[in-house]
């Protein structure tokens, strides 16, 4: 019987097979019997494991057919030698299936879930099945329709159409035979055509629609995850600058302080503020203000180390958190990016206009609260705005 395709794009309608995860071997989980049972027959690769246990368990219907065609010829309903046939080439078919899947040469395939080929096989058997169980061939048609209702699942348009085609065209085919073999039930013969060849159009036409309907869905899901992550990105940003927002600094500087408890490495905070920023606006316009502040974003940002965590304050204020520096280190970052500011263009369009910053800086110590560690580069700040600007002071 064919199984679905783990690899394929789940529904996040249809539940699909791939989304329970066994986690087979997780580290740390105790190997016993049976664990280590399972990984030997079905692999300890998540998703191959899973590929071989919906194959397997769709082939537990060939077993109850086999076991059913055993039942029937010990009833002479049918006869021994095609009986066998049938018995013998469907474990084989089980047994290759398995051995594809399992030894990995399934992965070289587009499809490594082989879904087209094991959904063709089931037909051909049941085709098979059809002409030797004679006798109660009807009820094979159920199964017919179930490997149909598995295509639905599986397989893409084009597959689909091709497995009912091969259906028509298999079915058509054992049917005839069998009219042949046994002209009595030619009758009957006709209406498992008709039955047929009502039931594969309305399955197509199903299937068509369950397509539409997962597109439509998956699409959605997309436009959700965008639209979540857009939020998620939205909480902890600012959206001029693209850095880092207050509420999110002052999360991660409690991460740095426990992080400094741990260490005991000092680190720096600096609070940076852009002078006489009313000035550009008043003579620039607003719209150039927020580009000076981009800028001086990107340019900062640049100037730092990676570690280093640049954050908007808020208006024209920043805030600069540098893990395991000291102060005196952490004023040489900052003149750093003051002399990158005094080459760089702000505003392309406006060559002339030049920023500078203030900067107050303090050393973070073990005990230190940040509250109050905050309050020191304030006023860290506030004096060298005091000592007239585009200056850098450390609170003593
Ligand atoms: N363009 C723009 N301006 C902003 C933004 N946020 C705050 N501002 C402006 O920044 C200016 C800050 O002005 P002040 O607090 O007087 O400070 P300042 O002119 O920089 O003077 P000093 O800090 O004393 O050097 C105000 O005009 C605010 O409107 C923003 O997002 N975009």
């Amino acid at each position: 019987m064919p199984t679905m395709d783990p690899s394929r794009t789940p529904s996040p309608a249809i539940p699909h097979p791939e989304s329970p995860d066994p986690t087979p071997s997780a580290p740390g989980r105790s190997r016993t019997p049976w664990v280590a049972l399972g990984d030997l027959v079905l692999s300890t690769d998540t998703l191959q494991r899973l590929r071989i246990s919906r194959s397997l368990t769709a082939m537990l219907v060939f077993a109850v057919c086999i076991g059913a065609t055993e039942y029937a010829q010990y009833h002479g309903v049918i006869a021994l030698g095609p009986a066998r046939w049938l018995q013998a080439t469907l474990l084989a078919w089980v047994v290759l299936i398995y051995a594809v899947l399992r030894s990995g040469v399934n992965l070289r395939f587009d499809d490594p879930a082989l879904s087209l080929l094991q959904i063709l096989g089931a037909q051909t058997w049941v085709a098979a099945a059809y002409v030797i169980c004679h006798p109660f061939r009807g009820a094979l048609m159920m199964l017919l329709a179930l490997v149909l209702v598995f295509g639905i699942f599986n397989l893409s348009a084009r597959e689909r159409r091709l497995s009912n085609v091969y259906s028509v065209v298999l079915m058509s085919a054992v049917m005839l035979l069998t009219a042949h073999i046994h002209p009595d039930s030619a009758m009957l013969e006709v209406v498992h055509f008709v039955l047929m060849a009502t039931i594969l159009p309305v399955v197509t036409v199903l299937g068509a629609q369950m397509a539409t309907t997962r597109a439509h869905l998956k699409a959605k899901k997309e436009a959700l995850e965008h639209a979540l992550q857009r939020i998620q990105a939205m909480a902890i940003r600012d959206e001029l600058t693209g850095l880092f927002n207050r509420r999110h600094m002052m999360e991660m500087l409690e991460q740095q302080i426990k992080r400094q408890e741990r260490t005991g490495k000092p680190f720096t905070l600096c609070l940076i503020d852009l002078d006489h920023f009313k000035r550009i606006n008043d003579t620039y316009g607003h719209g150039a203000g927020d580009e000076v502040l981009r800028h001086f974003a990107e340019i900062a940002q640049y100037t730092l180390r990676e570690t280093d965590v640049l954050a908007r304050w808020g208006g024209e204020e920043f805030m600069l958190m540098l893990p395991d520096t000291p102060a005196d280190a952490g004023s040489l970052s900052i003149e750093r990016i003051r002399k990158s500011l005094m080459h760089a263009p702000l505003v392309p369009e406006l060559p002339e206009l030049h920023v500078t910053f203030s900067a107050g800086l303090m050393e973070f110590h073990t005990g230190d609260e940040m509250r109050t560690a905050i309050e020191h580069a304030d006023r860290a700040l506030y004096q060298a705005k005091s000592d007239g600007r585009d200056c850098t002071r450390v609170y003593a």
